[in-house]
């Protein structure tokens, strides 16, 4: 196993009217391949900022992020990105939502509906291909960005605050999905998170960040074997312990929010 995203001495400045934010400041993360990795910290921290950066969605302002060994410059095709708002267009039905991705890259008419119903048989939605989001329930519309992310099968999938917006139990189910789907798959993934619950139950280390400009602060390693439990993990004496740590960590940052 090697390293899948390597960021080294990563900075983010914004220019704006008010001047010049630091967004992020000399972060230094090796990302192994087949790891799962959660992101936490207060709101502005530059969470999404580097996840960003990684997609090549915006550049770096210094430093250096390479995925496989290449620099990232411009879009990186070798992640899958799910952003806060999903991408699901009310137009098109659930089959034709998860095709998009296929359609961008040219993927041939008979090969796009192999692989879709596929996809959607992995996130079971086999009954809704035809049914357009508006008819979908939060955690179906959830699943259908699932499944678009994941149909051009990337490696790394970048995921910020995915089920931010479901309740509970639904948030448990997903979760427990994704577990799954990574396990089976074998894939990195990278999850940006406001729930340290969610954090520690999924991934194998948890990155706190401070205040803005964001800097790594500590880094945890949960030390719950996998296949893992969602529904019991958070009773098991090592996910306490690991929650006692990460909140020491956390709260003085989210105490003294953002520097203005
Ligand atoms: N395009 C931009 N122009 C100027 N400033 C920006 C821009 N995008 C983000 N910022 C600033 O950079 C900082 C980091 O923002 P970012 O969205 O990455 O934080 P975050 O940790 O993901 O926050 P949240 O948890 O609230 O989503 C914030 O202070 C934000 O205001």
């Amino acid at each position: 196993m090697g390293v899948a995203i390597d960021i080294r001495g990563a900075e983010k400045r914004y220019v704006g009217r008010k001047g010049e934010t630091i967004a992020l400041d000399a972060v230094d993360l090796a990302i192994e391949e087949g790891e799962f990795v959660a992101f936490v910290g207060p709101s502005g921290c530059g969470k999404s900022t580097l996840l960003n950066m990684i997609s090549g969605i915006i550049d770096i302002s210094l430093g250096t992020i390479t995925q496989d060994g290449e620099a990232v410059r411009g879009i990186n095709r070798r992640v899958g990105y799910m952003t806060q708002a999903d991408s699901v267009l009310p137009w098109r039905t659930v089959a034709d939502n998860v095709a998009l991705p296929l359609e961008y890259r040219g993927v041939p008419r008979a090969e796009r509906a192999r692989r879709v119903s596929a996809m959607l048989e992995m996130v079971n939605l086999t009954g809704f291909a035809h049914a357009f989001p508006k008819e979908l329930s939060g955690g179906m519309r959830k699943r259908v960005a699932l499944a678009q992310m994941l149909v051009y099968e990337p490696k790394t999938l970048l995921m910020d605050e995915p089920f931010g917006a479901l309740d509970a139990q639904l948030k448990l189910v997903m979760q427990a999905e994704l577990l799954k789907i990574w396990q089976e798959q074998h894939k990195t993934i990278v999850f940006v998170t406001h729930d340290l619950h969610e954090a520690i139950a999924l991934a194998s280390r948890v990155v706190v960040f401070s205040g803005r400009p964001g800097r790594i602060k500590h880094i945890e390693n949960v030390p719950i074997p996998y296949p893992r439990d969602v529904f019991k993990a958070r009773f098991l004496p090592e996910f306490e312990q690991a929650y006692d740590r990460l909140w020491r960590e956390l709260a003085p940052e989210i105490e003294h929010g953002e520097e203005m």
